[in-house]
């Protein structure tokens, strides 16, 4: 089995550009030229939250970037008629439903699909009415799991925060496994299984070598690198990171 086999693609979340953009109300830097970048860089992806707050990502941002994305548009959203409405007119690849609260300092936990399932199921829809592919941004459990099959979703982006967020190395193992877990269940329902929230370059090795996982969705860490040694470099390194990561895990099957 090769690298070909089992690619682990990377997503680069654009959020926090646009996040040091607006601390001062200027134009720059600009999330569409972060993204050019990025994707010249070996980004397989670009993520962009566009939040009913609108704190980091404009409209403006999701409009241009659907013009002049090379690789694919996952755009984030809440399940409101307002985004859905706006995911109809720009048309992304995918759009990756999360849980959104304004009081939220970032996403903090995964979408109930299993207590909305008809809300859900109905927003998937629509998205596909328009040939979108949803993913559903949901925690490690398998409940969840069936709802998402249930919705009707090809996809979803299990939530890596409660992993991220361990300090214990019996923490990290645990959430660790029960990422694994999930991963194997998803995968055997027929779902692409994606993963993201709060990976950095010292946490997604580990996540990269879960080998059904399709995509890791990086943001805030890669941002934040790239505020020291420029976005190129911050994301050829985490390409690289998960690349070797995912090469060895395919070593270690045969
Ligand atoms: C859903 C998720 O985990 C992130 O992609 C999301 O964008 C986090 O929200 P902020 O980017 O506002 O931190
Ligand atoms: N869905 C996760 C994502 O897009 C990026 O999250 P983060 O790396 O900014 O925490």
């Amino acid at each position: 089995m090769s690298l070909q086999q089992f690619p682990i693609l990377l997503g680069v979340n654009i959020d926090h550009v646009a996040t040091l953009r607006n601390a001062r109300g200027v134009s720059y830097p600009d999330p569409v030229t972060a993204a050019a970048l990025a994707e010249q860089a070996g980004a397989d992806g670009i993520t962009i939250h566009l939040r009913e707050d609108r704190r980091h990502i404009h409209d403006r941002d999701v409009e241009l970037l659907a013009h002049t994305l090379q690789t694919r548009m996952n755009l984030e959203m809440a399940i409101t008629d307002e985004m859905l409405a706006i995911a109809a007119k720009v048309k992304p690849a995918y759009s990756c439903l999360v849980p959104e609260k304004r009081a939220e300092l970032t996403t903090e936990g995964g979408l109930d699909v299993a207590g909305q399932l008809a809300r859900v199921t109905d927003a998937v829809a629509s998205l596909a009415s328009h040939g979108t592919i949803a993913s559903l941004f949901i925690d490690a459990d398998k409940k969840q799991i069936d709802a998402a099959k249930a919705s009707g979703a090809q996809v979803i982006e299990l939530h890596t925060g409660h992993y991220a967020e361990q300090t214990t190395e019996a923490g990290q193992q645990q959430t660790l496994q029960q990422l694994r877990d999930a991963a194997d269940y998803a995968h055997g329902l027929g779902l692409q299984v994606n993963a993201g929230h709060g990976l950095h370059y010292h946490n997604s090795a580990a996540i990269a070598a879960i080998l059904p996982l399709v995509e890791l969705n990086i943001g805030h860490a890669i941002i934040a690198r790239a505020v020291l040694v420029g976005l190129d470099q911050a994301v050829r390194d985490m390409k690289q990171l998960l690349q070797q990561a995912r090469m060895q895990a395919i070593a270690e099957l045969n």
